[in-house]
């Protein structure tokens, strides 16, 4: 057979020099042209002051520090297309598969550099001297690091290590240029079975690369800002974001060691209920009979709620009430005995109790999905196409199970609440009208996500269903000391 096109060329060169430099020059071009002219003061001085460094190639470790939507992801469009658009090469990295395909080009810190998961104090990246990656390393310009607070600090040391090693010198990432960003108050490193102490230690600004870090700063909400179907005034919209704020920093309910009652302001809250998740479900999809195969309706909304069950049942509600014939998918489970350690007793456990087993993280054993239902993936499948863990889909097509492969999905003890290691067949996928937040912890991260603050329900109940007006916000201000 004949090679394809452009093949015979491509073998002679670094296949990932090649694709970091397969950029359209003048698309970009023209892309940067555009982001350029919308800066804002705040943005040009952190984009003047980085392409700086990037021209003289003086090193430097930064931290972009910004909250939620005040446009880091847009400073980074502006950067990464700059310097493509003159052959320069960038890499734009991201802590988890959903935030990396937000950014151009952009892969996991995992994939990219070779990080061993779980990474330890003495971790550092399998990339060899005259590999492949590093001669791309070595002419890389600038590292863009995105939502590197949620990061395990022993992964961004192995990088540090690596990078000084490939570069034969000690400074900082072996003196290249890298801009870490992300927000301390959203989501920080999962440690797993790990108290507060743990967490704090894990994240970035424990570690000694702290310390080389120069902060840069973003301060003003350009999400809010730039919704257009949000006619609030400029007032209204300030008391917004300075009321998202003081939740992620742990203000409210002042004086609190982290754990504070806050109350949410009588403007968001659903207070008369009789059935909780009818009334939430009525809420967030208005006049879902018309609107249930609206991509856009759908991409738009989304109920969040704090355990898988009140998941489960908002999504098996709201799947009741749209129209068309629904299917059941069920996985194969098992045990994985080959570790010796396991106790033998976990050798007989029923296919019905492990089929009853529901954690987050892995699809439940039943998968009951009609066409037009939202789906959430929850593996990295192919990050290319932007297909990875937390990307949502709508299904057109029911198939049939027996014609489709079924990855197969495992839970370890370390990060499963069982002490055995399961192993299910399923579809990698949940119903997605309804997702679960973190109990607590990510209030903040749930409530900075509302593109208007006319789209914010908020319906809390205790135990017995009474309607209330107060929540549990959970913020480790520690982490907060050193920026
Ligand atoms: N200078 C700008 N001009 C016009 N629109 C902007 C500008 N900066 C940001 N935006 C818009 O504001 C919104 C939020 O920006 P962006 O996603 O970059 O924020 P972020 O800080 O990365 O948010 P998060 O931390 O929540 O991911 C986007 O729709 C973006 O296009």
């Amino acid at each position: 057979m004949p090679y394809p096109l452009g093949y015979a060329a491509k073998m002679h060169q670094n296949n990932l020099i090649y694709n970091e430099l397969a950029y359209n020059r003048e698309i970009l071009a023209a892309k940067f042209d555009k982001c350029y002219q919308s800066l804002t003061d705040e943005h040009a001085s952190i984009f003047n002051k980085i392409m700086h460094v990037v021209a003289t190639q003086s090193g430097g470790v930064y931290f972009l520090y910004g909250y939620g939507g005040t446009g880091k992801t847009f400073v980074w469009k502006t950067l990464s297309s700059a310097i493509r658009s003159t052959g320069g090469i960038v890499l734009t990295i991201a802590s988890s598969g959903i935030a990396s395909i937000l950014l151009p080009g952009g892969r996991t810190t995992h994939s990219k550099f070779a990080i061993l998961v779980p990474a330890t104090k003495n971790s550092t990246c399998n990339i060899h001297q005259g590999s492949d990656l590093a001669e791309l390393l070595h002419i890389t310009k600038l590292i863009i690091w995105d939502e590197a607070p949620m990061c395990h600090r022993y992964s961004i040391e192995a990088l540090d290590k690596s990078l000084q090693d490939i570069m034969h010198n000690n400074n900082p990432f072996g003196g290249k240029v890298i801009v870490f960003c992300g927000d301390f108050r959203q989501i920080l490193p999962v440690v797993p079975r790990g108290n507060r102490s743990d967490i704090v230690y894990a994240t970035l600004n424990s570690s000694y690369i702290w310390n080389h870090c120069q902060i840069l700063k973003l301060t003003k909400n350009m999400r809010l800002q730039s919704n257009p179907t949000d006619h609030s005034n400029l007032d209204e919209l300030k008391q917004f974001s300075e009321w998202l704020l003081d939740i992620g920093d742990g203000k409210l309910a002042e004086p609190n060691d982290g754990y504070g009652e806050i109350t949410i302001p009588y403007e968001f809250l659903i207070k008369d209920f009789q059935d909780p998740i009818q009334t939430i479900v009525e809420a967030t999809y208005p006049n879902l009979l018309h609107n249930y195969s609206n991509g856009d309706f759908l991409q738009k909304r989304v109920v969040l709620a704090s355990t898988k069950d009140v998941v489960d049942k908002i999504n098996d509600y709201v799947l009741s009430l749209i129209p068309g014939e629904e299917k059941e998918y069920c996985s194969a489970g098992s045990v994985d005995k080959s570790d010796e350690l396991l106790s033998p007793s976990f050798g007989v456990l029923t296919a019905e109790f492990l089929n009853s087993l529901k954690t987050s993280g892995i699809p439940n054993h039943k998968l009951i999905i009609k066409v037009d239902t939202p789906i959430i993936l929850l593996r990295n499948l192919d990050q290319a196409d932007g297909l990875c863990n937390r990307t949502r889909l709508i299904v057109t097509r029911l198939g049939s199970s027996h014609r489709t492969y079924i990855p197969r999905m495992n839970l370890s003890p370390s990060d499963s609440p069982w002490p055995f290691k399961l192993i299910r067949r399923q579809f990698p996928f949940m119903v997605s009208f309804a997702m679960t937040i973190n109990k607590w912890t990510i209030l903040y991260v749930a409530l900075s996500r509302v593109q208007s603050k006319k789209g914010l329900h908020i319906l809390i109940h205790d135990n017995q269903g009474t309607p209330k007006n107060t929540t549990i916000n959970v913020v480790y201000k520690e982490v907060f000391s050193n920026l």
